[in-house]
């Protein structure tokens, strides 16, 4: 039987601005979108039956057909039956180490590396482009997931321009256990407080990303130069996430307060906080500093790096 494992990596969001609505009910984005080393392992086998099959070691997460993994299986067969019916089902098995509905991009990343490995599975040769656009199918942040690195997105976050990589840059993640934020409640909520600020017309909005394009922050991206891209970390959902989450307000507070930290922010819609540092030896100082202020064992900090790759086949 023909098995593949991969790597899955997290993102977080370097910048996330939401600049107008979308008829589909989507907001339109300026971002720019992190590949990090915390990653979940995906082993994918052929079935002996047509039967897709999800396990998975982590209790919050369902092995049905809501899991994102699970829906990315049944679009490819849905998309390529005759491989579906050469080669029969899948077992996908989900080893779990990216926190649960964190901002992270954990079930889109799977979803990701469903794809990847079903394409080598079933022997398509699909582009990599053509796998972003099944991925765009979704979800709004599989197609970067398929693609990593460092990028910007704009429309719903699925148009990716790919930056030149970031290296020797290390994060501390932390999220609490029990606290989850949902993706949707966070755009609605934005929408009702900030909506009447949308850019309406279609020209403005395209001016906009392209402002994005050439600002700031991928200035500094190109020229690597880490103080800078600290000061530039920016999230429109950090404004109706840190108020109504008062303990991702506080860790925000504490990591800010910690030496060797050069910046901080929420990962995307919550609540997991990231702070930027220079070298891992400061980032495990600051890990041990937030463990000292917060001993709460619900609290969940990472040490991770900034990686250059999506989706890894690792064998
Ligand atoms: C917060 C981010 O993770 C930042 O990278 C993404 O914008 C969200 O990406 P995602 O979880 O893959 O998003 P999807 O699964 O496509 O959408 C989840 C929900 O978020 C909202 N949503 C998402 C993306 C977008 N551009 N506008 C939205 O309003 C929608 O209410 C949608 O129902
Ligand atoms: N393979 C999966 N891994 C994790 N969660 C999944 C998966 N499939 C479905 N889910 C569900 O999706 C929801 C969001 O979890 P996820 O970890 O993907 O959030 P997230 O990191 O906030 O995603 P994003 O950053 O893309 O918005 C949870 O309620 C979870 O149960």
């Amino acid at each position: 039987m023909r098995s593949y494992t991969l790597i899955a990596p997290a993102k977080i969001n370097l910048y996330l601005e939401i600049i107008g609505d979308r008829a589909d009910g989507y907001h339109e984005l300026a971002m720019i979108l992190q590949s990090i080393s915390l990653a979940d392992q995906i082993d994918l086998r052929a079935a002996s039956t047509q039967a897709i099959r999800v396990h998975c070691d982590h209790p919050q997460v369902l092995t049905d057909k809501s899991n994102l993994a699970y829906r990315a299986a049944e679009l490819m067969a849905a998309e390529f039956p005759d491989a579906y019916a050469k080669y029969g089902g899948v077992d996908i098995t989900i080893t779990k180490r990216i926190p649960v509905a964190a901002g992270l991009a954990g079930g889109s990343t799977n979803a990701a590396a469903v794809l990847v490995g079903i394409d080598l599975l079933w022997n398509l040769g699909l582009t990599q482009s053509e796998l972003e656009e099944l991925g765009a199918i979704l979800g709004s942040d599989v197609p970067f997931c398929v693609a990593g690195g460092t990028a910007i997105a704009t429309g719903r976050g699925e148009q990716l321009s790919t930056l030149a990589g970031l290296n020797n840059i290390y994060i501390v993640l932390a999220k609490y256990r029990s606290l989850e934020v949902s993706t949707a409640w966070a755009y609605k909520t934005y929408r009702a407080s900030f909506g009447s600020s949308y850019i309406k017309d279609k020209a403005s909005l395209t001016a906009r990303a392209e402002a994005v394009h050439s600002g700031g922050m991928v200035k500094a991206i190109l020229h690597q130069d880490v103080k800078e891209i600290a000061e530039r970390l920016h999230n429109d959902l950090e404004k109706v996430v840190l108020p109504a989450y008062p303990q991702v307000l506080q860790l925000r507070e504490i990591f800010a307060s910690q030496e060797n930290v050069l910046g901080t922010m929420m990962s995307g819609s919550g609540p997991s906080v990231f702070a930027l540092c220079e070298s891992k030896q400061q980032a495990e100082k600051v890990q041990q500093g937030v463990r000292e202020a917060i001993p709460d064992e619900d609290l969940e900090l990472f040490v991770a790096e900034f990686v250059t790759h999506g989706i890894k086949i690792a064998s």
